[in-house]
């Protein structure tokens, strides 16, 4: 156990499990569809959590990362910036944003909007872990892996102050190690 450890919120079993179910569901509901989606990952947080889905969607796919940076320590800083762009072109294209986590939804809806004005045909969203209690703007995930409660948690790519991020599991540190 890691000294810096206070409890596990989700354990590497419980969170390989959900990926699966949502893999499945996402396969599910886009295999009918014209065309497989493109999944766009926000770095870093959510690697390990695309890493684990896509194991489990049964199509076509293809990926790319944005990077974008709302957070410095476990306060938003407000605006939100492009740290990388994607790759490829979204237009016309049916994307999956994949978030490792959605707080205040801040994140989500700039993204949102970004690739909708990118000519994105549609725009859904899976999130490893959603805290609804947190939440400042109207906008919820369309696959949610895990409601959590209104803790800072890090793990499964989730850091503090970039730490923590390789921990297979979800969960909250002690106190004196959020300084
Ligand atoms: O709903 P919000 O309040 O907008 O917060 C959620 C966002 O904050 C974190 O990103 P961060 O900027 O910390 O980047 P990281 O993934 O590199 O850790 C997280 O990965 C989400 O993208
Ligand atoms: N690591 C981490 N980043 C976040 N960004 C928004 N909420 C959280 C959280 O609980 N943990």
């Amino acid at each position: 156990m890691h000294p810096c450890l206070e409890k596990i919120l989700l354990n590497e079993d419980e969170i390989v499990a959900r990926c699966k179910e949502l893999g499945q569901q996402i396969t599910q509901e886009y295999k009918n569809n014209e065309q497989p989606p493109l999944l766009v990952a926000l770095l870093k947080g959510s690697v390990p959590f695309l890493a684990e889905l896509i194991k489990h969607i049964d199509l076509d796919i293809q990926f790319d990362f944005m990077d974008v940076s709302s957070y410095e320590g476990t306060e938003s800083i407000g605006d939100i910036k492009i740290i990388k762009d994607l790759d490829c072109s979204v237009k016309n294209l049916d994307i999956l944003l994949v978030e490792d986590i959605v707080d205040t939804g801040r994140t989500l809806k700039t993204v949102k909007a970004m690739l909708k004005n990118k000519g994105a045909k549609t725009v859904r969203v899976v999130t490893l872990l959603d805290k609804p209690d947190r939440r400042v703007v109207d906008i919820e995930a369309d696959y949610t892996g895990f409601e959590i409660p209104n803790e800072f948690v890090v793990g499964f790519g989730l850091d503090f102050n970039q730490k923590y991020r390789n921990f297979p599991f979800v969960g909250v540190l002690k106190e004196e190690c959020y300084k």
